[in-house]
């Protein structure tokens, strides 16, 4: 049995030329191989972690009916995603394009929803007249009544956003790539903080049920905060494997455009999340998905415009893909 490659990669010495180049063959390597790897060392502080989790413990524990009246927009991609309302298998559905075979694909799932509950957040700061404003994803974030969780969650953000282009520069350079190559796609991105909270399972049937269906992820890059509590898998060689998170550690893994960028060179890999702790656990994920209109197509033959899709095409299929109700075809 091959155990995926899933390396810890310490961050800290990124300014030092020659540490630099180590790193960035690390990251490659890992992004060819099983398409996650883990971060230490890295600029995000524990505490800011710590406080960005305590105030989703904060929200997850207020009364349905006040969680409710936050419900996602389907548009804007904010909100609350109610308990057992998406199946995030249903993103692999439709997916053949991204290379990942039926027979590859696990098959003990059925298409049952996911027992989990989350909140998304994007862009705060982009003003009403920004022409990105109305667009998919983009708008209005909800603010539930939660001590601090605005000022909490947009510090959050520009931490994660700012690390995560970072390491985009890290990967176009794993890529041979100019450093540069991802910044327009990184320029005003579309960005997610997805709070997670996977209750425990609630009683004692043989087969679990999933708190997260197999899927890939949709954008670049994600960057997955865990609190400690087990459960997230990997696929790999017709296996479920679990990824244990190093303290303080981001997992980060290759998404969907990622992979379409580099021809399949970079895996979009499928991942699960299965509560079995019996007690609640706690993820928050951060999705950089990119700039609405970019186009993504090959960076070995760009004249594969078969593939090319924009950013905000994928997003969209993607999403309709999930939830249970559909997101309105315009506005
Ligand atoms: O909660 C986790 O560990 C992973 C969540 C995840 O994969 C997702 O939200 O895309
Ligand atoms: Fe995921």
């Amino acid at each position: 049995m091959t155990i995926p490659h899933v390396p810890v990669i310490g961050l800290a010495d990124c300014k030092v030329p020659e540490r630099k180049a180590d790193i960035v063959l690390e990251i490659g390597a890992a992004c060819a191989s099983s398409g996650f790897f883990q971060i230490v060392d890295h600029p995000v502080p524990q505490e800011l972690i710590e406080r960005a989790f305590e105030t989703s413990v904060g929200f997850f524990a207020l009364p349905v009916e006040e969680k409710l009246a936050f419900a996602r927009d389907p548009w804007t991609n904010r909100g609350y995603e109610i308990l057992e309302r998406q199946s995030l298998q249903g993103a692999v559905v439709g997916h053949d394009e991204l290379g990942i075979s039926l027979e590859t694909r696990p098959s003990n799932e059925n298409l049952e929803m996911d027992l989990k509950e989350g909140f998304l957040i994007g862009d705060d700061k982009m003003s009403g007249d920004h022409p990105f404003f109305n667009r998919f994803a983009q708008g209005v974030n909800c603010w539930p009544d939660v001590a601090g969780m605005r000022d909490v969650m947009n510090e959050y953000y520009e931490a994660c956003l700012k690390l995560s282009t970072d390491l985009m520069e890290l990967v176009a350079l794993s890529l041979d790539l100019p450093e540069k190559y991802f910044a327009p796609f990184c320029k005003d991105p579309t960005a997610a903080i997805r709070l997670l909270h996977y209750p425990p399972q609630r009683c004692n049937t043989k087969e679990p049920q999933i708190g997260a269906g197999a899927h890939t992820d949709f954008g670049a890059l994600t960057l997955l905060a865990t609190s400690g509590t087990p459960g997230l898998e990997l696929w790999s060689n017709g296996k479920w494997f679990p990824i244990e998170p190093a303290h303080g550690a981001y997992v980060v893994n290759v998404g969907d455009l990622l992979q379409m960028y580099t021809d399949g060179k970079y895996l979009s890999s499928l991942h699960r999340v299965i509560n079995r702790s019996g007690n609640d656990r706690y993820s928050i994920p951060f999705f950089l998905d990119g700039n609405l209109d970019v186009i993504v197509r090959s960076i070995y033959d760009a004249s594969k415009s078969v593939n090319a899709v924009s950013v905000e095409s994928h997003l969209r299929n993607r999403f309709d893909g999930t939830y249970q109700q559909p997101m309105p075809i315009e506005i």
